[in-house]
């Protein structure tokens, strides 16, 4: 083996491999996108990221890991002449030639070593930016009209979201990668040793006749047939994975629920129904884990048989040229390495089945997933329109999703100066019409003039975000310690900084840990920050304070301090930046006087509060109702109530008749 001459050959032989592979590859990807379902999945979900007119760098590097995956296969075949050589110097007892061949081994395994650390890296980094990428790009669909929310009014609601965009991302990211790369390897290698094989094998006679090149076709037939067999065997395994997500995902959001709603189970002392369902649930995952099992059993038995067969073959069938002196021993060692190698590659396709099995169903969830939220977004929206800050309703009809009637007609306006409640037995559809008016009903008829982005909906149980008092009082507003992460800048930011810690920047280190403690939130010993010192602004936390930045974030404490006074939480002011569950430790009275203390802060044009006083004592209700009228005068307000102490805080009342009539009047509230 001449060393010049190998890396000469090399050279060629990667231009050669590297152009025709492209070619191929890309001409592969564009049939699978337009003749089979799976290729359009994956073509739909990946299309955009790879579009240089987007960003070159993906594509680049997809094509440098395509390059670093063909010297593999070109480094294997070195390897491959190299054992030749080295058993010919054995065989020969040739000790120059064999020390010759050490030498060389110690320069392949080195390249070899390199080569795989830089793949490694270049694959990772490929991957995690994939990721980034399709993470923010679901998340944004998700979030974007409410598709989290209007998901639940189509007729197959998706199950699991949590789980596709936090599991299934990764998921399709790594396997596409790991397939892409192992289908391209076992291609190219399969070509690369079919080459070795040829000029190595030589005729079989059998049955009075003689085959050429024997070893060739025997190893294609072999794998083949093999094959065909896996993947009759395989084939349930797609299901069964698919199953495993879902059940998986289905028994932890039941424990998840028992979680969230302990206390109203611990109540009902509810542990025998819930142990019940959460056993059912876990009956499903077990049930389905021991189909994989069994599956996988005769999958892999199959598998396994068919590889250790391949150990032996090539010595039988080449046994009787060594013995009869046709080959040396180097010639038989590397047949038998070029069979083995084929055969690996020949066999990922049967090998790899299970895993694309389960790619199949990652991409159906995924593609499952994108479809929902195109199909939330094509879901009928009510007619809102924005004229400034009026509210007013023509000829609204509302139903429900069974098409029954809950209102028909209803014409009104409201002013600031005469407040509205609207009353109407149980289930006559009140929170429905604050649910069109805010635009989440899709069964709603007519138009809705309302301020496009000025109005607050507060509902009886009012939502508490992850994160501190401060947060909850100023909700939605952006919240200070999550503002980082959701715009893109920062995301990069963070990368970097991640990216840059990883070689030990000790400056950068610090600021992905900021960045993570402002993620993830601390625990309540370690993020009561003093309350002077931060504020809305509070991603700053971490910084300097710039004075400009400070004052605000003072003026904005001391804000929230004088409303939480107001709505009688003085004895919270001291944790306003502790972080915690506010949801479990406020009582429900509490949570709803805090709602009021945001509805102050954020002084919208419109205010809609769908009994947001049931919790309060009659006299709390008063306080907080005279509070907002005396502070709010220019707010529109609408309430949605069943007391009739409410009506001393409205003008006028809107009363549902209810029973499907869709019939309603509009009365003094007096
Ligand atoms: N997501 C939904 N899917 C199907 N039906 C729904 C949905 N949401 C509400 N409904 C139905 O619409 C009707 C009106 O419900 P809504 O919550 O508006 O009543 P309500 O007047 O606010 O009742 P309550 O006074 O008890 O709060 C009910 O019959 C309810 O079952």
């Amino acid at each position: 083996m001449n060393l010049n001459k190998a890396l000469m050959d090399s050279g060629m032989w990667l231009a050669q491999a590297y152009l025709i592979t492209v070619v191929l590859a890309a001409a592969s990807i564009w049939g699978l996108a337009r003749f089979t379902a799976w290729g359009r999945q994956f073509w739909s979900l990946t299309a955009d990221y790879f579009s240089p007119r987007r960003n070159w760098r993906p594509l680049a590097a997809l094509l440098l890991i395509l390059f670093l995956t063909l010297c593999a296969v070109r480094l294997d075949v070195l390897l491959s002449d190299w054992s030749n050589t080295m058993y010919t110097s054995l065989q020969q007892l040739d000790a120059p030639a064999f020390w010759q061949a050490m030498l060389l081994f110690a320069m392949l395994a080195s390249v070899h070593v390199l080569r795989v650390l830089i793949t490694f890296y270049i694959q990772q980094a490929f991957t995690i930016r994939w990721r980034v990428w399709l993470n923010e790009e679901l998340l944004g669909r998700w979030l974007d009209r409410q598709a989290y929310y209007r998901t639940q009014y189509l007729d197959m609601p998706v199950d699991n979201p949590d789980q596709r965009i936090q599991q299934d991302v990764a998921n399709f990211v790594d396997m596409s990668l790991t397939l892409a790369v192992g289908v391209v390897n076992a291609l190219v290698s399969t070509f690369a040793f079919t080459l070795i094989l040829w000029t190595l094998s030589g005729p079989l006679h059998a049955l009075g006749m003689e085959i050429p090149r024997a070893m060739v076709f025997l190893v294609f037939a072999y794998v083949i047939i093999a094959t065909v067999f896996a993947v009759k065997i395989g084939r349930p395994l797609i299901m069964l994975n698919f199953l495993n997500e879902r059940y998986n995902a289905d028994y932890r959001y039941a424990l998840v629920r028992l979680r969230e709603y302990s206390e109203s189970i611990a109540f009902y002392a509810g542990e025998k129904v819930e142990g019940a369902l959460l056993r059912s649930r876990f009956g499903h995952v077990i049930g389905n884990a021991w189909a994989i099992v069994y599956r996988s059993i005769k999958f892999q038995g199959f598998n396994l048989s068919i590889s250790q067969a391949a150990v032996v073959f090539p010595f039988i069938i080449q046994a009787q040229r060594f013995f009869s002196k046709q080959i040396s021993l180097g010639d038989l060692m590397q047949t038998a390495q070029a069979f083995g190698q084929l055969q690996d590659n020949l066999s990922f396709f049967r090998n790899a089945y299970d895993s694309f099995a389960t790619y199949r169903a990652t991409l159906d969830r995924l593609s499952g997933f994108t479809r929902a939220i195109a199909e939330a977004r094509a879901l009928p929206e009510p007619e809102v329109l924005a004229r400034g800050s009026r509210l007013a309703l023509e000829k609204l009809t509302v139903k429900t999703p069974a098409g029954a009637l809950l209102l028909a007609d209803l014409s009104l306006e409201v002013l600031a100066g005469a407040p509205l409640l609207i009353r109407g037995p149980s289930g006559s559809g009140k929170t429905t019409l604050l649910r069109a008016i805010a635009g989440l009903w899709p069964y709603c008829q007519g138009t809705i003039v309302r301020p496009e982005h000025d109005a607050l909906f507060l509902s009886q149980k009012p939502y508490l975000p992850l994160g501190s008092l401060r947060d909850a009082l100023y909700y939605p507003r952006q919240l200070p310690g999550m503002a980082n992460l959701t715009q893109a800048a920062d995301i990069q930011r963070q990368q970097k900084a991640a990216h840059a810690s990883a070689h030990g920047t000790p400056g950068n280190l610090d600021e992905l840990v900021s960045a993570r403690k402002d993620e993830l939130g601390t625990g309540p010993e370690t993020s009561s920050v003093p309350p002077a010192a931060a504020g809305p602004l509070a991603h700053s936390r971490a910084a300097a304070p710039d004075p400009a930045q400070a004052y605000e974030a003072n003026a904005w404490t001391e804000r929230a301090q004088q409303v939480l006074r107001q709505v009688q939480l003085g004895h919270l002011i001291d944790r306003l930046d502790l972080v915690a569950d506010w949801g479990r430790i406020l009582s429900l009275g509490e949570q709803q006087r805090l709602a009021f203390g945001r509805l102050l802060l954020a002084e919208p044009a419109a205010a809609f509060l769908d009994e947001a006083t049931s919790a309060m004592d009659e006299g709390l209700e008063d306080a907080m109702y005279s509070l907002v009228r005396e502070q709010l005068p220019r707010t529109i307000l609408v309430s949605v109530g069943h007391r009739s102490t409410l009506l001393a805080h409205h003008s006028r009342q809107l009363v549902l008749q209810g029973q499907g009539s869709g019939a309603w009047e509009i009365a003094a509230a007096a």
